[in-house]
């Protein structure tokens, strides 16, 4: 029983269909086997007591229609024994009662051998044998009967003795004839109240059964009920828990659905929690990627910052040493300082906006523009060679120097173009780059040098 109560939900449930399907299988079997037995009773019966019971009162009735003939005769008195033809024909008829009474006695005989040959007579086999007896004993009666009455009507005189003798012998016949019905009759009384002793065991014995049935089956359907429901409360209780223990949480009370079952309400419930879940996961990704935006771009143009130059330029080298091309442009506004000493620091700072953003237009989807220092820039491009950086090093240059916007001064960039060479590191294309750019400015800025 112990093991039973720490068994698994599917364990429970297929024992508990195990339980109940085996007492089913005892309950089939135990029917059939007294279907079967109580079947063999009625034939029994049929074959046996029934036929018995009408020989019997055959054999009564014999004895009675005999009875009357003789009266007849008797009262006929001399007239039958002087007429030759009264007493052929009375004879004969007497005869004929013999005849079926003696058939009847047989049949009766060879009926009872037939149930002592069953062997399953569900009564006593001594009773059997004791009325098989008494239908042997009234067979040789009859017998010598017959006898004695066919002497009587042969006899020339016949006194009121004899009459009444062959009187006393047939009633004794009778007599006897009634006592082996009221035997058979109480064989019968026993073999009924036998059969319906058996019907009422089958009823008990099913019952008993069905009820054991019942009782075991409800008490494991109601245990593994209220394990389930205990089991489902307590996820119900987790998942409620795990609603409160999450941030931003204004549903603090999240209504529990109502559903048509526990299953369902479990299955919502979770639903629910998976789809705050997700959606926790979607605004801390939010979040994230703002945190990774702050950390890496320039608060006022946008670009990338010096920390993120640091860890790409890096990571490039690494993909350049494995067969990777690119290239890099450093680049600087010309007189910055004049901008700022002309037109204000803030008109300095949109200057920067506008060149980064216009920059950005020209740059493609591939390229990473850093603000590594004040004024100064440097551009990534990937999968770049020389010949296209410079190109577009002078695109960028020329759509600087053509801006026009009204809210800032005109301004031009110079700028440093190299491309990775074998062995080099990150100081060294660095330092090549930016010497190159120091040409350019010392050549009278606005250009680009390439190198
Ligand atoms: N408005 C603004 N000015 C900045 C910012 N960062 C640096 N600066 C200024 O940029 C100027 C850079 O001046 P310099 O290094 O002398 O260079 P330059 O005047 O551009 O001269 P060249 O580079 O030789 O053409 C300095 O005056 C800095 O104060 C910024 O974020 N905003």
């Amino acid at each position: 029983m112990f093991t039973w109560l720490n068994a698994s939900m599917t364990r429970k449930i297929s024992g508990l269909s195990f339980v109940l399907l085996a007492f089913l299988f005892i309950v089939i079997l135990y029917t059939a086997y007294k279907s079967q037995k109580i079947y063999k009773d009625i034939q029994e019966v049929s074959k046996i007591d029934i036929p018995l019971l009408e020989v019997i009162t055959d054999i009564e009735i014999l004895q009675l229609k005999q009875h009357l003939w003789m009266e007849g005769i008797r009262l006929q008195g001399d007239v039958f024994f002087e007429d030759e033809n009264l007493r052929k024909k009375g004879m004969q008829g007497f005869d004929q009662f013999n005849q079926r009474l003696a058939t009847q006695l047989e049949r009766a005989i060879s009926i009872l051998h037939s149930a002592l040959a069953l062997d399953s007579v569900r009564i006593n086999v001594a009773d059997h044998q004791v009325l098989l007896k008494k239908i042997k004993d009234l067979h040789s009666h009859r017998v010598s009967f017959e006898h004695a009455f066919v002497q009587f009507i042969n006899k020339d005189q016949h006194s009121d003795i004899d009459w009444n003798n062959v009187e006393k012998q047939d009633n004794a016949l009778d007599d006897e004839a009634n006592e082996l019905l009221m035997s058979i009759d109480q064989l019968a009384i026993q073999v009924a109240s036998s059969v319906e002793k058996q019907e009422r065991d089958f009823l008990v014995m099913s019952a008993t059964l069905g009820f054991v049935a019942f009782v075991i089956g409800i008490y494991l359907t109601l245990h593994t009920i209220l394990s389930f429901r205990r089991k489902v409360d307590v996820l119900r209780g987790q998942i409620d828990s795990l609603h409160r223990s999450m941030p931003h949480d204004a549903d603090a009370n999240t209504p529990r659905y109502k559903g048509t079952d526990e299953l369902d309400e479990l299955e919502k419930d979770l639903r629910i929690l998976i789809g705050r879940f997700s959606q926790e996961r979607e605004s801390r990704d939010e979040v994230e990627s703002k945190l990774i935006e702050l950390a890496t771009r320039d608060k006022l143009t946008g670009a990338f910052n010096r920390h993120k130059w640091d860890e790409q330029i890096k990571y490039e080298l690494v993909l350049a040493q494995s067969g990777h091309h690119f290239s890099l442009i450093l680049l600087d506004v010309d007189y910055f300082k004049k901008i700022n000493d002309s037109y204000g620091h803030d008109v300095g700072d949109n200057v920067l906006r506008v060149l980064v953003k216009t920059l950005h237009r020209r740059l493609r989807q591939t390229d990473a523009l850093f603000r590594v220092g004040g004024e100064e820039f440097a551009i990534l491009l990937k999968d770049t060679n020389l010949e296209e950086a410079e190109f577009l090093a002078d695109q960028l240059r020329k759509s600087i120097e053509s801006l026009n916007d009204p809210d800032i001064p005109s301004f031009t960039i110079s700028l440093g173009v190299t491309e990775y060479q074998h062995l080099d590191d990150q100081s060294r294309m660095i330092k090549r780059t930016d010497i190159l750019l120091y040409e350019a400015k010392g050549a009278g800025r606005n250009r680009i040098m390439v190198g």
